[in-house]
């Protein structure tokens, strides 16, 4: 696996954030209050895909939108620290995306797949993981449904790869964390306790 460069180099400031988890479960939801609330200590690691953008998506802010074309050169010049396939498109993590948040001296959140995980295992990233789960696989369909954003077959593909998701999350010691996200609320209080040292720790070395 390349990239344990950046990662090492990243080591030196805050401890990185992934999240991880099924899609719809509700990561982005989370992520976007934990950006809002703390918008100078929290900046997110934009990831490449090769999926189309949705309705309200802005290219460079919520992803790198490139061909499959593109992606592979790019993986092959060795600029990515981790990428994998998920629902029939691309995806990854570019040493610059990390690079971007780790020069703001700012946490840096991943939010990527749980074949993301097992690569990042393989550097020396060493974030702190968190797997953001549903209550339900029938409330995860329903949520994913209600956000229309997939078609009926990616909708299944997704549901299939939440059902591998939440197996494999189960080996021990894989995740820091699992939040079970069904009140909003109770799982993002959840998400700001375990965060609280490497906020603390990004406030104190501001003042310094
Ligand atoms: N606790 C919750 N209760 C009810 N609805 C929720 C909750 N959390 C998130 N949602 C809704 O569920 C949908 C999926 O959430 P979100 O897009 O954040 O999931 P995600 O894990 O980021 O998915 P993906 O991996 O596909 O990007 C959204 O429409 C969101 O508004
Ligand atoms: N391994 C990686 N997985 C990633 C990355 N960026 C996002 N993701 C995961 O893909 C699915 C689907 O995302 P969506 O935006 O199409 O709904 C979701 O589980 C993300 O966590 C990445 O860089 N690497």
């Amino acid at each position: 696996m390349r990239g344990a460069g950046i990662a090492r180099a990243v080591m030196q400031g805050p401890r990185p954030v992934v999240l991880s988890g099924p899609s719809g479960a509700g990561k982005s939801t989370l992520l976007k209050k934990l950006l809002k609330d703390y918008e100078n200590i929290f900046g997110f690691s934009v990831s490449h895909t090769t999926r189309q953008p949705r309705p309200g998506e802005v290219n460079g802010k919520d992803y790198h939108f490139v061909t499959r074309e593109e992606m592979q050169k790019e993986i092959d010049a060795g600029e990515f620290i981790e990428h994998a396939e998920f629902s029939g498109n691309m995806y990854g993590t570019s040493k610059g995306a990390v690079q971007a948040v780790q020069a703001q001296n700012q946490i840096c959140v991943l939010d990527i797949d749980i074949q993301g995980v097992k690569n990042i295992k393989k550097t020396e990233l060493n974030p702190i993981y968190i797997s953001v789960q549903p209550p339900s696989i029938e409330i995860l369909e329903k949520r994913l449904r209600d956000r229309k954003t997939e078609t009926e077959e990616s909708l299944q593909k997704r549901l299939t790869a939440a059902r591998v998701d939440l197996e494999l999350s189960k080996e021990p010691g894989l995740f820091d964390l699992v939040i079970i996200n069904d009140d909003l609320e109770k799982a993002y209080s959840e998400l700001k306790e375990v965060l609280l040292e490497e906020i603390k720790k990004t406030e104190e070395s501001r003042k310094s």
